[in-house]
C-alpha cells in the first residue's frame, strides 16, 4: 500500500522518462517545505539538488531513478524529523547550540573544532543553518560516510585510497 502510494507519487514527479532530474527534485522539495512552516528555507537552490543527485545516481544516468529517489526521500524524511526535533527555540533553523544535537541524532560525531567549520561553511552570518543548507549539508556527509565504508573493506577504520578515488569523491559532490 505505502509503496504503491509511493510509486505513483514518484511516476507523477518523475514525468515520461520515469527518472527525477535536479530540476525536477528542485520542485517538489520546494513545493513541500512551503507547506512547513516549522522549516525556514531561501529554497532549494539548482545547484545542491544537482549535487544531491549526483551523490544518490548510483547507476550514472544523471537522474534519480525509483531506488535512488527513495533513499534519498526516506533521508530526507528522517533529517527533517531531526531537525525540528533539535530546533529547540522553534527558529526554524538550527543554531550552533542545536547543532551537535541534531548531528548525534543523524549518527554523527565531529569535535569542537570541526562544528565551527561546519557553521562556517552550511550557516548564516549569525550561525544559523537553514532547512536547505542543512539537508544539503546531511545528503553530502551521508554520502562521504557511505563512501568511507565502500573503501574501508576491513573495515578498521583506515582506507588506502588513490588519486583515482580521491577525484571520484570530489567531484561527486
Ligand atoms: O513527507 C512529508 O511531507 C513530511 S512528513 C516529511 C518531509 C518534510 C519536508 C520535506 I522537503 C520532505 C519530506
Ligand atoms: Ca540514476
Ligand atoms: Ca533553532
Ligand atoms: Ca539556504
Amino acid at each position: 500500500p505505502e509503496e504503491k502510494q509511493f510509486r505513483k507519487v514518484f511516476q507523477q514527479l518523475a514525468g515520461d522518462d520515469m527518472e527525477v532530474s535536479p530540476t525536477e527534485l528542485k520542485d517538489i522539495l520546494n513545493k513541500i517545505v512551503a507547506k512547513h512552516c516549522d522549516l525556514k528555507t531561501d529554497g532549494f537552490s539548482i545547484e545542491s539538488c544537482r549535487s544531491m543527485v549526483a551523490v544518490m545516481d548510483g547507476d550514472s544516468s544523471g537522474k534519480l531513478g525509483f531506488h535512488e529517489f527513495k533513499i534519498l526521500w526516506n533521508n530526507i524524511k528522517k533529517w527533517q524529523g531531526i531537525y525540528k526535533k533539535y530546533d529547540a527555540d522553534r527558529s526554524g533553523t538550527i543554531s550552533v547550540y542545536e547543532l551537535s544535537g541534531a548531528l548525534k541524532a543523524a549518527g554523527f560525531q565531529f569535535d569542537d573544532n570541526l562544528y565551527q567549520l561546519i557553521v562556517r561553511r552550511y550557516s548564516d552570518e549569525s550561525g544559523n543553518m537553514d532547512f536547505d543548507n542543512y539537508i544539503a549539508f546531511m545528503v553530502r556527509l551521508d554520502a562521504m560516510c557511505r563512501a568511507f565504508q565502500t573503501l574501508d573493506k576491513d573495515r578498521d577504520g583506515t582506507i588506502q585510497i588513490n588519486i583515482q578515488e580521491v577525484k571520484r569523491l570530489h567531484f561527486l559532490n
